[in-house]
């Protein structure tokens, strides 16, 4: 009995997408990009890699081609040819390159509104919802009140908080209100419950997620960033391929942040992790615990928060090699008739200027042991997954996509 597995490399996006250009994003590829940086000795870290990429595992799978699909080029280090997988292309018809956009297109749903944003300026927050919410969390005030990198504004502010006791606000392009905040000396249960009243305040403006970021240290040199980060995220629209399998008495294996981005609907069992390999255990864990016709879906966030937004090249090439070097191991525990997709929710071209995400194709990369290789092509809607997913597990279809199995 059919069972499938979705690994989210979150912002590894392919480049290509025919709307680039109106999110200033035309030309922007993020695996092309970091294979040309690492080919011309650009992405080099002393120790740890050096050279031209090397991602045999997803290169044999399809990653290469994708690229090449997607962008015309084939990026130095990859082939045209792949080894065993059925690969293409997502392009994604949601107006957002977010995480929740990417996200609920590929479980069937794409976003049919238009999320809220804040405007580039400062102060970024409209005053009265900055008012009510002081008010309602009982705070001294707030800091930051901008757009913002969220490692640059805790150097930036982290003192300040310390001192003072009022939390770090800042958004970014995505439509979010991220709060940063000292793990003990503001408290991390303390930075969750002004969370939820700031998500109150926020979801009638449609912004998409509230973000908890708490962090450690005493001065902008040792603050760092932990792995309690929470989102608060509202709901998809409609059910998404979680909700379907979960309906008809399925297992749906959230790891990592999934269950946050789908508000936990449609989650059965909740699984956390910190990093790509934790995250990469976690997955190989549900493997074990998951019955016929169970799903299971893991975000590796890493590739977009510790590295996209960072525009840390050589971080991010040494990422994909580290997730490359343990695919074999996942690929050993698939059984006959499990199903393997890798793919991504949107760009986060290292090489970019900026720090914010890019608007790209996804490179959609499947493999069975019951599957002969061959190419999807270029996918209309990231939810050509999801219908996959559905149509190998036997759900009936849903209102969006179509599968290309
Ligand atoms: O700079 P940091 O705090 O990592 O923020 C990033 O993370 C947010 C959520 O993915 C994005 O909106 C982006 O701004
Ligand atoms: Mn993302
Ligand atoms: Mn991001």
């Amino acid at each position: 009995m059919p069972r499938a597995i979705v690994c989210l490399l979150d912002s590894v996006g392919i480049g290509g997408a025919p709307d680039a250009a109106a999110y200033g994003d035309e030309g922007a590829n993020t695996v092309g990009h970091i294979a040309e940086w690492a080919a011309a000795g650009k992405a080099d870290l002393a120790g740890l890699r050096s050279g031209a990429l090397r991602v045999p595992n997803m290169d044999a799978m399809g990653l290469g081609a994708a690229v090449k699909l997607s962008s015309g080029a084939l990026p130095p280090g990859l082939t045209a040819s792949p080894k065993g997988g059925r690969f293409g292309v997502g392009r994604e018809v949601s107006k957002g390159k977010d995480t929740p956009s990417g996200h609920w297109e590929i479980a069937g749903v794409p976003v049919p509104f238009e999320w809220g944003y804040f405007p580039q300026t400062e102060p970024t927050f409209p005053p009265e919802l900055i008012a009510e919410f002081i008010r309602r969390a009982e705070l001294p005030g707030i800091l930051g009140d901008k757009h913002a990198s969220g490692t640059a504004v805790i150097a930036e502010l982290g003192e300040e908080h310390i001192r003072t006791g009022r939390p770090i606000c800042y958004t970014s392009i995505d439509s979010v209100f991220q709060i940063a905040a000292h793990e003990t000396h503001f408290g991390l249960e303390r930075l969750y419950r002004i969370c939820e009243i700031a998500f109150e305040l926020t979801a009638p403006l449609n912004i998409g997620r509230v973000i908890a970021r708490p962090f450690l240290g005493e001065m902008p040199e040792t603050f760092k960033r932990t792995g309690n980060r929470r989102d608060f995220a509202i709901a998809p629209p409609e059910p998404t391929l979680l909700d379907r399998n979960a309906a008809a008495g399925n297992q749906v294996f959230a790891i990592g942040k999934i269950s946050d981005i789908y508000a936990g609907s449609g989650v059965t069992h909740k699984l956390k992790g910190t990093g790509i390999l934790q995250l990469f255990d976690r997955t190989l864990e549900a493997m074990e615990m998951a019955a016929d016709r169970a799903f299971i879906m893991t975000n590796f966030v890493d590739f977009d928060s510790e590295y996209g937004h960072r525009r840390d090249v050589p971080g991010y090439a040494a990422a994909l090699e580290l997730f490359d070097s343990r695919l074999p191991e996942l690929i050993s525990k698939l059984r006959h008739d499990d199903l393997l997709i890798l793919t991504a929710d949107h760009g986060n071209d290292p090489t970019w200027p900026g720090t914010d995400h890019t608007r790209e194709q996804v490179p959609i990369l499947v493999f069975s042991p019951a599957l002969p290789p061959g190419e999807i092509g270029i996918r209309s809607t990231f939810a050509d997954i999801g219908e996959s997913i559905a149509a190998w597990l036997g759900l009936a279809p849903g209102r969006h996509g179509r599968s290309f199995l």
